[in-house]
């Protein structure tokens, strides 16, 4: 399909889908969002994709949700066409894996597009913020919630009430991200990662991910039976039979996603 707002290329079984607003820095206006839901949509029903890396430009990731489209909306426009519902609320139900690859400004809802990705790369030129209070309103794209589980309530209510960025070395510390490599090394860094996700089972992958997102979904004792009784029923699996035995044959294992 041809996009507007994003290129996609597909490659060794990973998607990489880049924003591409670069006259707005990446920002999510609705033609974006729309064209990024459809495209990660597809990318979930391909078979010839496994993982999936997100990115944007040098300058920006994204700076956040279009100001400009946003300006002057009124309660009622918003409530009624549900903005950053449905459509968010979508990319949050994609399976396979998704890792988002920073570099530069990553604000507002372009950091709450990044933490709902399921890793996060960064640039060392990764500036991370939600600004949102120097517009007068609040994140709108689960910010507030998921940047107090990354890096706690002291330093998510710094970031939301100052409106401050944090660099890449912070958000390394704080655990907002998981890695992060020298600028020219972001993309190829990004699909090296997708491409080893990519030689996994894709059942075991996509029962690790559902696991893990269950951590902030649910109480300690549900999230630690949801794993056991998901690691007990991958037993069924012929990838698991072939994941032990290549191990003790001293081989790599040829997964079948069976
Ligand atoms: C999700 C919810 C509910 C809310 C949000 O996300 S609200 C948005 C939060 N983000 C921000 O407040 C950041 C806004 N942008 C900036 O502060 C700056 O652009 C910057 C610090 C990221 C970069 O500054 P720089 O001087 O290098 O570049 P600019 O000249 O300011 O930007 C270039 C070009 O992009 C347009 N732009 C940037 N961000 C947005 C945005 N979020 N929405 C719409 N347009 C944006 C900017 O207006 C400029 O366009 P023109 O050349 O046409 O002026």
């Amino acid at each position: 399909m041809a996009y507007e707002t994003i290129i996609v290329e597909i490659e060794d079984s990973v998607a990489l889908i880049r924003l591409n607003r670069p006259e707005a820095l990446n920002a999510l206006n609705t033609a974006l969002i729309t064209e990024l839901g459809h495209a990660l949509a597809d990318a979930d029903r391909n078979d010839k994709v496994r993982c999936v890396v997100l990115t944007g430009s040098e300058k920006a990731f994204a700076a956040g949700a279009d100001i400009k489209e946003m300006s002057t909306k009124t309660f009622v426009d918003a409530y009624e066409e549900d903005l950053f519902g449905a459509r968010v609320d979508a990319i949050t139900r994609i399976r396979k894996p998704i890792i988002a690859a920073v570099g530069g400004y990553a604000l507002g809802g372009g950091c709450e597009l990044a933490m709902i990705c399921d890793f996060i790369i960064a640039a060392d030129t990764a500036k991370f913020g939600q600004p949102e209070i120097n517009l007068g309103v609040i994140a709108g794209i689960g910010g507030t919630q998921r940047l107090t589980r990354f890096v706690g309530k002291s330093k998510a209510m710094d970031m939301h009430l100052t409106g401050r960025f944090m660099d890449a070395a912070e958000a390394e510390r704080s655990g907002l991200v998981s890695r992060v490599v020298p600028a020219a090394k972001l993309i190829p860094e990004a699909m090296a990662a997708a491409r080893k996700i990519a030689e996994k089972s894709q059942v075991s992958v996509k029962a690790a991910k559902e696991a893990v997102n269950r951590a902030y979904e649910t109480t300690m004792a549900e999230g630690i039976l949801f794993e056991r009784r998901n690691f007990q029923a991958l037993f069924s699996t012929e990838d698991q039979k072939e994941g032990m035995a290549a191990f003790l044959e001293k081989r790599e294992p040829q997964f079948r996603d069976r």
